[in-house]
């Protein structure tokens, strides 16, 4: 059987920071990548970034029916294709709270993640206390904003909400633009930061694992298709399974790792009892509240997408850090169901701070079968609570003088009930994490609990998700994986 020294799942944001960390050590390391090459010109192109969802490089995941949504199926959206999410998300970079760190296990405090965040970085202002200059994944933040993402800052700040010009340094309260993964006016995936030329690093694409090979209690390999022919790859040190937050549990469970009872329901041998495989899925949320222009606005800017600016607020006191975090985007996001004109602007009202959990789980042994997936949204009454106060936040700031210049009217929700204006319209923030949680499924290090030689690295290992976009901790997750199979060498 071919051999390499690790064998990495998944070319995603953890998985590339992995890969390539590795690899520049000179270690021999495959990649194995279900999706394809990144060679969509919509991915290099900031403003590309909405054709992409739904497309041929994005999964095209649904939900079960939410039952605080009306029944209805959330689309969600996830990266196939080298870079994974990072290839397709939103470009938005922001670490967390210090706070959110906090309990993940030994060695994950803010304190002790904040070198990984500094190493990871190339920020444009340059390195400080808080900052990293150098590192593979290019950070900017020094760019003109469009006028109607500056107008909803300043409103932001007109009703008492600071201004903020580095959310990722000392805190992160407050408002400002987004800093952003875009290098020379090109997105800045993980693919195109970690993959670059490396002798001992082969990636393979349209390459996806259906099986762990286990051998006794050792994880020695991966079993993976290719245009429909099976291959079977060794791996003498480590398997590191980085397939985001709805693969690599599933890649767990079709290897027997899982809860018996659900493994039994579709024949899979149980290799060990892992029941929170799968559990605690949980996810942010965005409800629109849009508002019709007064005037004409400015089209899109060239190198920059339609949302780059945000705040981060506490709906209530005693927060250990702010649980609201609305987006700004100076076009109107209309569903399918909406209408209105051209000229509009949307205020997303989110919350990342959720309490609600749902689960994941098989409906076959067939790795190609639809996932059950049921993140549970607004399933705890303190999420619908803090959701309502996004929203009407929002509001606020669209009602505010420094927004006068722009704004014409509400449109949504407008006089319809705020709580079925939440329920039929909310959806996803594209932060799904928790499914291989730290503490139950893998342990401080990584290591997939009573499994040698197997790591997983990425979102789903969050015990509780950042309270902020993910991308940026999947990337310090990956980098301190790295770290974590070299110190066992
Ligand atoms: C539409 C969208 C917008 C987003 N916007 C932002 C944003 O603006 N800012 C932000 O910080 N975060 C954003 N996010 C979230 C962020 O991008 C993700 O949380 C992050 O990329 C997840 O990293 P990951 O390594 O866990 O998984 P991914 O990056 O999803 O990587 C998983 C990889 O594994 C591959 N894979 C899966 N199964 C297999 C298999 N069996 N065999 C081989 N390969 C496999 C996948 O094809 C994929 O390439 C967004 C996400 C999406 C989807």
């Amino acid at each position: 059987m071919e051999t390499f020294d690790v064998v990495v799942v998944g070319a995603g944001s953890a998985g590339a920071a992995v890969a390539g960390r590795l690899a520049g050590d000179g270690m021999r390391v495959l990649l194995l990548e279900a999706g394809g090459p990144d060679t969509d010109p919509d991915i290099r192109d900031p403003g590309g970034v909405f054709r992409l969802w739904g497309g041929p490089d994005d999964y095209n995941y649904l939900t079960a029916p939410q039952r605080h949504l009306g029944g209805r199926r959330l689309h969600w959206p996830r990266g196939k294709v080298l870079g994974g999410s990072s290839s397709l998300n939103g470009m938005i970079f922001v670490r967390g709270a210090a706070a959110d760190f906090d309990g993940w296990g030994p060695g994950w405090s803010y304190a002790e993640v904040l070198p990984y965040f500094k190493r990871l970085e190339d920020f444009d202002r340059g390195a400080d206390d808080y900052r990293g200059a150098g590192g593979p994944v290019r950070v900017i933040s020094d760019y003109t904003p469009h006028p109607v993402n500056a107008a909803i800052v300043a409103a932001a700040v007109e009703q008492g909400i600071p201004f903020n010009p580095d959310c990722n340094g000392e805190r992160v309260d407050g408002a400002g633009f987004c800093q952003l993964t875009i290098k020379d006016g090109h997105r800045h995936s993980t693919a195109t930061a970690y993959l670059g030329e490396r002798p001992t690093l082969e990636i393979r694409t349209r390459a996806r694992a259906r099986r762990l090979l286990l051998r006794g209690r050792r994880c020695v390999g991966v079993e993976y298709t290719r245009d429909g022919t099976p291959y079977r790859v060794g791996a003498e040190h480590q398997v590191v399974v980085s397939a985001g937050t709805l693969e690599s549990p599933r890649l767990l469970m079709l290897s027997g790792l899982g809860d018996p009872a659900a493994l039994r329901r579709h024949d899979i041998p149980v290799a060990e009892k892992l029941p929170e495989v799968g559990r605690n899925l949980h996810d942010h949320a965005l409800v629109p509240v849009i508002v019709a222009a007064r005037r004409p606005v400015p089209p899109a800017l060239p190198g920059l997408q339609a949302m780059h600016s945000q705040l981060f607020w506490r709906s209530r006191s005693g927060l250990p850090a702010p649980d609201v975090q609305p987006l700004f985007f100076h076009i109107p996001l209309y569903d399918e169901e909406m209408t209105g004109p051209a000229d509009a602007f949307t205020l997303m009202a989110g919350i990342v701070r959720p309490e609600s959990r749902g689960h994941l789980a098989l409906t076959s042994a067939d790795p190609d079968a639809p996932l059950h997936i049921d993140p549970g949204y607004l399933q705890a009454a303190a999420d619908r609570t803090c959701m309502r106060a996004a929203v009407e936040l929002c509001r606020e700031l669209a009602r505010a003088d420094a927004l006068k210049e722009w704004a014409g009217g509400e449109l949504y929700p407008g006089d319809r009930d705020v709580s079925e204006h939440i329920a039929r319209t909310l959806v996803t923030y594209h932060h799904q994490a928790g499914t291989c949680a730290m503490g139950t499924v893998v342990d401080h290090r990584l290591r997939v609990h009573g499994v040698e030689g197997l790591r997983v690295a990425d979102v789903s290992i969050m015990p509780t998700v950042t309270s902020g976009n993910t991308n940026a901790p999947a990337i310090m997750i990956g980098e301190r994986c790295a770290d974590l199979v070299r110190e066992d060498l």
